[in-house]
């Protein structure tokens, strides 16, 4: 299969993992003989710094003109350390979920039987997680009108949802239950906000329409306490953009590390495969970042966005293998492992590749 694949590594450790994940690809095509192109363009930091803008058009009519891109992250501590900041990284990030219709980021929160003991939650509460997150992505908060009244003194963020937005993202998810244990627990705040009890209300109004599958509602605060309490009580969950950001920080701690969680952002055109993780500033540079969040979500777009299955298992499994061996980055090791086994980004890459 032919197939035009945009990288775009971004700022910090996006650089260093996003380049393992093109290696699994390279190595994919050749394995199954498919034929892949890449292009690669700018955003974030680098993007400002080239160009001034965190979104060049170059960068997004690229975006549009691919079968799929692979993201790494954006951020750089000069503008997280200036909030008076006017152009930053993120808004290149938010701009590109919201000119390509990615509404949906599916997170997949799969643990790793061999990284039991790298989390800090017991093993016996751990084993058998594996849950789905279907997080908003370009709506509420992050997208609402913004700004500074009284010389500054006073600032607002409007959180703002329409019927519409909640019932394409609901749908997915009520969709995604159906082909795995058929529940589905839809996170929110409706004691408390408006946008919370719309989100609620449509939930509500779609359960009928899927009735093999069991919802559950749950205020954002309960949902935390929960997923750490008893993380295999969830299957597929559904939420806002800014809660879905927060708890799937919090449930990389189930997978055991922020560097093993890959995301597929999807929606109305080109789907974007990107880590839940940022650009790292404190470890940027020194080659340690883990980067199989990046390989997984390579996997993700081969899957979702090529519907290449058996490549796809085929990544997952040399990521399997290479924890069977020991393997580890150090962020997923523990006391117990030899210190000859924890490696840098690109020796355990290619650990993954020779796996392939
Ligand atoms: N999707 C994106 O591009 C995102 C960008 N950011 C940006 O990234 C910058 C740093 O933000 P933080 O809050 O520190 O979040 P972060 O996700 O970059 O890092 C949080 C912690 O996890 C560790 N970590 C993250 N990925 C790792 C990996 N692959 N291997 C090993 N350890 C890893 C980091 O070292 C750090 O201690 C900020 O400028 C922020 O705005 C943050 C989150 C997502
Ligand atoms: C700039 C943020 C919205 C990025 C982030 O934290 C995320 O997408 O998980
Ligand atoms: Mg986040």
């Amino acid at each position: 299969m032919k197939k035009h694949i945009l990288i775009v590594p971004g700022d910090g450790i996006g650089q260093e993992v996003t380049a393992v994940g093109k290696k699994v690809l390279e190595k994919i095509a050749e394995k199954f003989n498919h034929e892949f192109t890449y292009d690669e363009a700018l955003i974030g930091h680098e993007a400002i710094e080239a160009t001034g803008n965190p979104l060049p058009d170059e960068t997004l009519e690229k975006m549009r003109a691919s079968d799929a891109v692979l993201f790494g992250a954006v951020g750089h501590p000069k503008y997280d350390n200036d909030p008076s900041a006017k152009v930053r990284p993120e808004q290149g990030l938010l701009k590109m979920r919201k000119e390509l219709g990615l509404y949906a980021n599916l997170r997949p929160i799969k643990l790793f039987d061999e990284l039991l003991s790298a989390s800090s939650i017991k093993p016996e509460i751990l084993q058998g997680s594996d849950i789905l997150f279907f997080r908003e992505l370009t709506g509420d908060i992050y997208f609402g009108e913004k700004g500074r009244k009284d010389d500054g003194n006073y600032a607002y963020d409007i959180a703002a949802y329409s019927k519409y937005e909640v019932e394409r993202i609901a749908r997915r998810a009520f969709e995604a239950a159906r082909t795995r244990r058929k529940k589905l627990c839809s996170v929110d705040k409706a004691n408390v906000l408006e946008t919370s009890r719309l989100w609620r209300e449509v939930v509500q109004a779609l359960a009928p329409e899927y009735p093999d599958v069991e919802v559950e509602h749950l205020f954002v605060d309960a949902a935390a306490m929960m997923l750490i309490k008893n993380p295999k009580r969830f299957d597929v969950v559904v939420t806002a953009n800014l809660f879905g950001d927060i708890l799937t920080d919090e449930a990389s701690q189930i997978a055991g590390s922020m560097g093993m969680l890959a995301s597929a952002s999807v929606g109305d055109s080109t789907g974007v495969y990107e880590p839940i993780h940022g650009s790292a500033h404190d470890i940027t540079g020194q080659g340690v970042a883990n980067p199989m969040a990046s390989v997984l979500s390579a996997a993700l777009l081969l899957d979702i966005s090529f519907g290449m299955k058996q490549e796809a298992e085929a990544v997952i499994a040399a990521v399997d293998q290479v924890l069977k061996a020991g393997f580890r980055t150090g962020d997923i090791a523990d006391a117990s492992t030899p210190k000859d086994m924890i490696l840098g980004t690109e020796a355990i890459g290619e650990e993954i590749l020779r796996r392939l």
